[in-house]
């Protein structure tokens, strides 16, 4: 049986790795940010997509349910990735002049 103290420390080691893993999976989702810009240019296609985000967050919904996690706390998150990205992208378009 491990003691209390070993197991905090592994537990804690565990969500360090979580932890690096979830910043790289957001840093590899945001730098898409540059070419969809450039993608949407030469489509003619706006910034904010409203479809797709209903879309994305319907999936986000589903999955919660899927791994029985809080939607809300999902939401809010990738409505901030999501924000982020645009801004991302409309900076890629200022500096392109697109
Ligand atoms: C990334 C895109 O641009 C915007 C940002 C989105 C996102 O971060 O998932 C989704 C839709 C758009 O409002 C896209 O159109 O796919």
């Amino acid at each position: 049986m491990t003691n209390p103290k070993d197991r905090l420390n592994i537990i804690r080691n565990r969500i360090n790795e979580i932890d690096e893993q979830l910043i790289k999976l957001m840093a590899e989702r945001t730098q898409f940010a540059g070419e969809i810009a450039n993608l949407k240019s030469e489509l003619n296609m706006p910034i904010n997509d409203e479809e797709r985000e209903h879309h994305i967050k319907e999936t986000i919904k589903s999955l919660c349910n899927k791994y029985d996690f809080d939607s809300n706390l999902s939401l809010e998150i990738l409505t901030l990735l999501m924000e982020h990205s645009k801004e991302l992208q409309k900076k890629a378009c200022e500096k392109k002049n697109i």
